[in-house]
């Protein structure tokens, strides 16, 4: 078999040799004539999966390593009789790191503590979820929101009205033009005016959910206000003007952790296997590399507030991304390639469970407050 895939995509030799040729292709200019003669096609989300691409191809399976799947037709691939597996959850835990990164620099910017905030969280899937039970663990008051839930499965409900109402609004949806309750451009004009003047909305679910020109407006007009966007409309041609405007901007990149990406990889892995009827014979724990950091210590007399935003910032610091891309940005002639660039180039991160955190046996706070944070703690 011919197995063509993103070259961005880990662990390819390792999961895929077994099948057959692994052909390796830039993901985002992918043709038709790249796929023709291929049994199974493996992507991430830069490739635009459609009757245009797949038309005359050999093509029986299609895989994605990513959550998301609004590049895939699928519509299509079930008319065309095309096998599909995308990676639900893969990269959850790598996008609660990002937002839990992002709150601790804007409880830091603010003076306070986390327990004053509240946060509306829009789209309680897996990232959401994991959100909420995060935040709910360190005493965070959550506003939640799906319209697609039911409050027995997953607790509270609130509506989106109610959720614009708080601190930060966190957006974890899919994106989605039809249907009862479509996303594109659910942030728009009329909804950002519902915020709190004050508000910080966070983005990292697909750029076209908030609608970029109206946030940029609104941010001109609203010198209080602060985004946090990791995904962007047109992307990967972004308007630099709003980043300019932007309190902390990354290049599509909250769910880019090692654990992330490859746990994505073995869940296509998965999908190959049980479509062609083949054993699985491989595990990602055979792969993973252990952490490079492996262990952050505290004292006794660590402030249990303090040690938690050092914690989680050891874990994931989002500033150091944001400072990247707008010194890559400031520097581009080619602002397409300058994103991509980063991205396939990000440096390894690991998710938060991987790390280790010792505290004295005695300073049950702090090792609570961090239990509850996600961290791996261990008593010294
Ligand atoms: N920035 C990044 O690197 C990443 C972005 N993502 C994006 O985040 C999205 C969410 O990821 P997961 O939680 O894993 O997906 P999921 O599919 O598990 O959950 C999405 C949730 O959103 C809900 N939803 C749909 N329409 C809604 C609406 N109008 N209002 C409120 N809720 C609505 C669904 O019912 C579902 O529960 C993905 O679809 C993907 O586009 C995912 C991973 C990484
Ligand atoms: O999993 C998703 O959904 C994502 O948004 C991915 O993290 C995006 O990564 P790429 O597929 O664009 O490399």
């Amino acid at each position: 078999m011919q197995i063509v895939a993103d070259e961005n995509i880990p662990l390819l030799d390792q999961f895929f040799s077994e099948f057959g040729d692994i052909v390796r292709v830039p993901g985002r200019t992918m043709t038709a004539a790249d796929v023709a003669d291929a049994d199974i096609l493996i992507v991430r989300s830069v490739t635009q999966v459609n009757e245009q691409l797949l038309a005359g191809s050999k093509v029986k399976f299609v895989g994605t390593a990513t959550i998301g799947t609004d590049h895939i037709d699928l519509d299509y691939l079930e008319k065309a009789g095309i096998g599909f597996r995308s990676a639900p959850g893969c990269n959850a835990q790598a996008v609660v790191d990002y937002v839990l990164s992002a709150l601790s620099v804007l409880v830091d910017s603010r003076g306070i503590a986390f327990t004053e905030l509240s946060v509306g969280i829009v789209g309680l899937g897996n990232v959401g979820l994991l959100l909420r039970n995060r935040l709910e663990e360190m005493d965070v008051e959550v506003i939640g929101v799906d319209p697609f839930k039911d409050p027995e499965d997953v607790g509270v409900l609130s509506s989106f009205e109610e959720a614009l109402s708080a601190d930060v609004v966190t957006f974890h949806t899919p994106m989605t033009k039809s249907g009862d309750h479509p996303t594109w451009h659910m942030l728009n004009a009329e909804t950002l005016a519902k915020m709190k003047p004050d508000a910080c909305l966070i983005n990292a679910a697909r750029g076209a959910v908030v609608d970029n020109a109206a946030l940029l407006e609104h941010l001109k007009a609203n010198d209080d206000f602060s985004a946090i966007l990791d995904v962007w409309e047109g992307e990967p041609e972004i308007n630099t003007e709003l980043l300019d405007y932007c309190w902390l901007g990354t290049p599509h990149i909250a769910g880019y952790s090692l654990d992330g990406k490859m746990r994505g990889t073995e869940m296509v892995y998965h999908g190959v296997c049980e479509f062609f009827g083949l054993p699985i014979r491989c595990k990602l724990a055979q792969f993973l590399p252990e952490p490079g950091i492996k262990r952050v210590n505290f004292t006794e007399q660590a402030p249990v507030h303090q040690a938690l935003r050092t914690a989680i910032r050891a874990a994931y610091e989002i500033r150091v991304d944001d400072g990247v891309l707008r010194s890559a940005m400031r520097r581009s002639k080619n602002l397409r390639e300058t994103f991509d660039r980063l991205r396939k180039e990000y440096p390894l991160r690991r998710d938060t469970p991987t790390l280790r955190v010792g505290v004295p046996a005695r300073a049950h706070d702090l090792m609570d407050a961090l239990t509850s944070a996600g961290f791996d703690v261990r008593t010294k």
